[in-house]
């Protein structure tokens, strides 16, 4: 019997990169948050704590924040690109590279209807996702991008409907055919292609995904996620899979009648756990293999 290694990689996680664009009075901002990690021979530092292969994870911090300024950050899926190639093509161990972002968005100020040059506010919405892989050189490179988001609390005051669930002796939920439902979605998706403008597509992924939580009349939480799903791949050829993952927020009607009060579903307590959680992958019956797309290196993504 013998004991190696197994499986490794390494990196910088969660690079937090502020970049602004300020070739004019009119100031751009990208902020995110953004990990590498590098795959490759890293046995030498494992067994014999011989680092010549190690390009340090302080080195690559200090790359995030050079290709923000020297690529530019026009999209996370193009930055993350960049970033991931240039490990694999110019750091001579590196086999395989995956660059996973997180990107936060901010709103312009608007003072009496009109927009500040160079002032934010947080937006309060979802976080967008981005995950690049790279493995391989020159002609025998491939390429792996998912996209994303997180943190979508999204809520309808009717149109759900729960019943007709199997039952046991512990069942005490009880069906029924008006209900609040909300969560905090989840959902990534893996791009069949690389010629896709990542902007709208996000844009445009994420818009299908709201109208159609608000469209369909729902039976259940599963059937909004596969409806959700079905409408992005419908919409978009170069997508593959959506994956979705939902809490189900649960919020429970308050007992009024103690106090002489009628609550026509009008009155909820909003439950923060436990929580259903409901998760779904959505895909083409022919789609292409999804090689390392979706293997995560800090789970944020
Ligand atoms: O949409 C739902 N799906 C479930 O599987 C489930 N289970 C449950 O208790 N409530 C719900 N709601």
């Amino acid at each position: 019997m013998a004991i190696v290694l197994g499986p490794n990689q390494y990196g910088k996680a969660e690079n937090r990169v502020v970049r602004t664009q300020r070739d004019t009075p009119r100031h751009e901002i990208r902020d995110i948050n953004v990990s590498s990690a590098l795959r490759g021979d890293f046995s030498a530092a494992h067994l014999e704590g011989d680092q010549s292969a190690v390009l340090p994870t302080d080195t690559q911090k200090n790359t995030a924040y050079a290709y923000a300024k020297e690529q530019g950050l026009t999209s996370i899926e193009d930055y993350g690109l960049a970033l991931a190639r240039h490990y694999v093509d110019d750091v001579e161990p590196v086999q395989g590279a995956r660059i996973e972002i997180e990107e936060f968005a901010w709103e312009r100020v608007s003072i009496d209807g009109v927009e500040h040059d160079h002032t934010w506010v947080r937006r309060g919405q979802e976080v967008r996702l981005a995950a690049v892989t790279v493995e391989g050189t020159a002609d025998a490179q491939q390429t792996w991008v998912t996209g994303g988001l997180k943190d979508l609390v999204i809520l309808k005051s009717t149109g759900s409907e729960f019943h007709g669930f199997l039952t046991d002796p512990y069942t005490t939920l009880v069906p029924t055919t008006d209900r609040v439902m909300a969560t905090s979605l989840v959902a990534t998706w893996h791009y069949s292609s690389l010629d896709v403008d990542w902007e709208a597509a996000y844009a445009g992924v994420k818009n299908v995904l709201v109208r159609t939580f608000a469209e369909v009349h729902s039976l259940a939480l599963q059937q909004t996620l596969f409806q959700m799903g079905k409408r992005v791949l419908e919409a978009y050829g170069f997508i593959a899979e959506v994956r979705l993952s939902a809490p189900n927020k649960h919020h429970f009607l308050y007992d009024l009648g103690r106090f002489g009060l009628e609550n026509a579903n009008e009155v909820f307590h909003a439950d923060d756990r436990p929580y259903g959680l409901i998760q779904a992958s959505v895909l083409r019956d022919d789609a292409p293999a999804a090689g390392p797309a979706w293997d995560a290196y800090t789970g944020l993504v």
